[in-house]
């Protein structure tokens, strides 16, 4: 099976190396065109653009940061939407809002194409190791075809219905995540503050109800200051911000999640944004006041 991919950030050049893996033939489009290189070293073919890149393949998918750049892939020159049509299935599992993915949806359709939402649960290492979840909508015939490809990227696929559902479910998901970080940073703060070694927190912590992969992984490296990026802080207060937005449009209040953008845009104004969101510890220890963690 052919297929195209459009975007080789962190995500998208682990899912597009994994389909070379698993025997997809994998023509691949990225903005900064330069980073293709590594991808036709595993043997995948370039398209100059991301129209070239859907002229080619039936399907294409695109991995993309955010709703501006999921639009302007589909609708500016030399976009996807200058080759979809009849026959042609578009993929795009980048993580945007729903309007964002409905724009693209009557786009495409109206050019005769297909359009599947697939927004992706999981960071760089279930994408390298084909372990995401799949939180699908959209055109449940192209849906059904891409199963195969799915079963490669992730381990479990949800078809959640109509355009939009798998945005929303992304954007709760990741509303949840954003708001355990920023609990974590805190805890880990006070029990630096209050005379307590934050590394037994973690252990603590990791024997009980509350125990979880994020806390395991990323608990240690906080406590060390490294934050190698596997989910740039920048792209979790984008999703911050869409839920918020989400939960606006529904009337439903979110405090908690409100307090935790907070911190995110302030990790942000501070340079932040490029580092792993765990680094929206930096932010909570200096508002407590913390020292050395
Ligand atoms: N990292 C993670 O753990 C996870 C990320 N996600 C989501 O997946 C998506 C990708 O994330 P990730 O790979 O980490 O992000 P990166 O920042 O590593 O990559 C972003 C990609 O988008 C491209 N891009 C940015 N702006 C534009 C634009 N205006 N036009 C065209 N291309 C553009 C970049 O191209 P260029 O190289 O030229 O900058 C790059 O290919 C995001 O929506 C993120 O929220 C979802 C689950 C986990
Ligand atoms: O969107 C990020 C993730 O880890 O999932």
């Amino acid at each position: 099976m052919e297929v195209g991919f459009l975007g080789l950030g962190i995500m998208g050049k682990a899912m597009a190396t994994n389909l070379l893996r698993h025997g997809y033939r994998v023509t691949v489009w990225n903005r900064t065109l330069a980073k293709c290189q590594e991808l036709v070293a595993l043997g995948a073919t370039v398209g100059e653009t991301p129209a070239a890149v859907v002229a080619k393949c039936r399907y294409t998918i695109a991995m993309l940061s955010d709703p501006g750049a999921a639009l302007s892939v589909v609708f500016d020159k030399d976009g996807v939407l200058e080759q979809i049509g009849d026959g042609k299935g578009y993929i795009d599992m980048s993580t945007v809002d729903a309007a964002t993915s409905s724009k693209i949806d009557e786009a495409v359709k109206q050019k005769g194409g297909a359009f599947v939402e697939a927004p992706v649960s999981g960071s760089k290492k279930p994408a390298e190791d084909g372990q995401l979840v799949i939180l699908a909508a959209g055109d449940k015939t192209l849906y059904d075809e891409m199963v195969p490809a799915f079963d490669v990227l992730g381990k479990k696929s949800f078809f959640l219905g109509e355009i939009g559902n798998g945005a929303k479910m992304k954007l709760v998901v990741n509303m949840i995540m954003g708001s355990m970080m920023n609990s974590l940073s805190e805890g880990l703060s006070l029990a630096d503050k209050s005379g307590l070694s934050p590394q037994t927190l973690l252990d603590v912590l990791d024997l009980g109800a509350i125990a979880n992969p994020m806390f395991k992984l990323k608990g240690p490296a906080m406590l060390q200051g490294s934050y190698n990026p596997a989910f740039p802080l920048k792209h979790q207060q984008k999703d911050m911000r869409l839920a918020l937005a989400l939960g606006d449009e529904n009337a439903v209040s979110m405090p908690v999640s409100a307090a935790a953008n907070e911190a995110f845009k302030k990790a942000r104004s501070l340079g932040l944004g490029d580092l792993d969101f765990s680094a929206v510890y930096e932010v909570v220890k200096d508002a407590s006041g913390s020292g050395q963690a």
